[in-house]
């Protein structure tokens, strides 16, 4: 395997903090790892999310994150509301330099699993397409039964290689998170890895272990 699709069930929810912890982890085990987000929305200067996945990799962001939009919005309300316009297909062969160039790549998506990228096209059949293997990260608390369920079940239904589920911010704060572990793995036979809520947002080392093995190393 050398990549990765981290997606979530929402945005917010952690694709880029699980991004950078896996990036980190990877890159102390001498790993060449690379990251790209194909589209950013939400940018007025640098795009947050590069800046923050790149200041570990070493890229330059414009490599990272090719598209770009103003607005906070999914890729397709942006094209939408902002106009302009991007090629899939040189997205694509974007990812193939970039597969050429580090030994390991973590693409990250924009939201969840099922935001549009154009019409008739999401991040679900991106990633089926580009043949790229899934994380699934998800909320810790209440609510994201519901929103993990069908997260799962749809990326089924598409044929989507989920490799593991990740549900992140557990804060102790929340009573559902003490059986929300349970029900997630009972409904999709996936044991979730559990991230707490981290300050500085760097995990400590033996959960950026637990993470980095989902991905096999
Ligand atoms: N486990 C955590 N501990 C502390 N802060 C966290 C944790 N997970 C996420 N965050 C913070 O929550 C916010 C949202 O997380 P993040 O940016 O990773 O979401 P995302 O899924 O990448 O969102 P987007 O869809 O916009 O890309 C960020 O400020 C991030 O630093
Ligand atoms: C702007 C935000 N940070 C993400 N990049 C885009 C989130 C799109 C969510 C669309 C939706 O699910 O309604
Ligand atoms: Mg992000």
């Amino acid at each position: 395997m050398r990549a990765v699709f981290v997606t979530a069930t929402d945005t917010g929810v952690g694709k880029t903090f699980v991004s950078y912890n896996l990036a980190l982890t990877l890159r102390e085990m001498g790993v060449k790892v690379g990251y790209f987000k194909p589209i950013e929305t939400d940018v007025r200067d640098v795009p947050s999310d590069g800046a923050m996945v790149c200041s570990v990799t070493g890229q330059e962001v414009e490599e990272a994150v090719p598209v770009r939009f103003r607005l906070p919005l999914s890729p397709y309300a942006a094209l939408l509301e902002e106009g302009g316009d991007f090629s899939l297909e040189e997205l694509y062969q974007h990812m193939q330099s970039l597969l050429k160039k580090y030994e390991f790549l973590i693409v990250e998506g924009a939201g969840g699993i099922a935001v549009p990228i154009k019409k008739g096209y999401d991040y679900a059949r991106l990633a089926k397409e580009w043949n790229l293997p899934v994380l699934l990260v998800a909320r810790a608390g209440l609510g994201t039964i519901n929103h993990t369920y069908l997260s799962w079940f749809y990326m089924k239904t598409q044929g989507i290689n989920l490799l593991g589920i990740i549900m992140n911010g557990f804060s102790g704060k929340d009573v559902s998170e003490r059986t929300n572990p349970q029900i997630v793995e009972e409904l999709t036979g996936i044991k979730p890895l559990c991230l707490p809520y981290t300050e500085g947002g760097e995990l400590p080392p033996h959960l950026r272990r637990s993470l980095a093995s989902l991905i096999g190393f």
